[in-house]
């Protein structure tokens, strides 16, 4: 059975526990997300952590927003540590996107659009006029100008950028929460199933999962959700 297209985010408090919530998930998803968090606890030993023997993809979300200069840098320090995906703001503009692209020829740079923990009135108040999702499409575009290979949006989004940039782009999607369940911070969301139907490549889990009493579990029924659309 081929994994899940789910990045699953290993926000732990420690490394024991992120290990373990990626050993319980990782015969069900495709990959394991590390953010913040964890890096900036442990540093660059947290990638072999959670790696472990699984051969599980790495999703490095640093969310890199600096001059070109320095995020060239940042991204080249981190380059040993053969990430599949490493995220840096599209905020940033084309030309600090384009030096991590350079940068990082092995690996797929992800342009964070707008946070989906602001809401329409959060983007309101700070100056973006008109819709998110108008906003995030035209961030979008410029990424992709750039080289981005692949474009951090919410579920509520991910149809209209789609639509703009076509179908050579990984869309990712957090934000995700199954029907019923708690939003948390999370202001843009949508379910699983709808990420996946509208058009989402890989949809960033964490706390729907981690804080379930059984990682694997949550992880697996999830998966088994996202099959079913997708065959449908
Ligand atoms: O716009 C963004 C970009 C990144 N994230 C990250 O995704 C996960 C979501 O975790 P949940 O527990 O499912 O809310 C988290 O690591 C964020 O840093 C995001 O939420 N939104």
């Amino acid at each position: 059975m081929t994994s899940a297209p789910i990045a699953v985010a290993l926000d732990a408090p420690d490394l024991e526990t992120a290990a373990r919530w990626a050993a319980l998930v990782t015969p069900h998803v495709s990959t394991v997300k590390v953010g913040l968090e964890l890096y900036l606890r442990y540093g660059p030993d947290v990638i072999a952590s959670v790696r472990g023997a699984s051969g599980v993809q790495i999703f490095l979300d640093l969310k890199l927003h600096d001059i070109p200069n320095t995020v060239a840098g940042a991204a080249k320090a981190v380059a040993r540590l053969k990430p599949h995906i490493l995220t840096v703001h599209a905020a940033g503009g084309r030309t600090m996107i384009r030096a991590a692209v350079d940068a990082l020829p092995n690996t797929v740079i992800a342009a964070v659009t707008a946070l989906t923990s602001l809401s329409e009135a959060d983007l309101e108040r700070m100056g973006v006029r008109g819709p998110a999702r108008d906003a995030v499409r035209r961030l979008a575009v410029e990424a992709v100008d750039a080289g981005a290979q692949a474009l951090v949006c919410s579920p509520r989004e991910v149809a209209a950028v789609r639509a703009e940039v076509g179908p050579g782009i990984t869309l990712i999607t957090p934000g995700v929460r199954p029907a019923g369940s708690d939003t948390q911070d999370q202001a843009r969301v949508a379910t699983p199933e709808q990420a996946i139907a509208d058009g989402a490549d890989l949809l960033v889990i964490g706390r729907p999962i981690t804080g379930s009493a059984d990682p694997g579990a949550a992880a697996a029924g999830i998966a088994a959700a996202l099959r079913r659309v997708l065959s449908g």
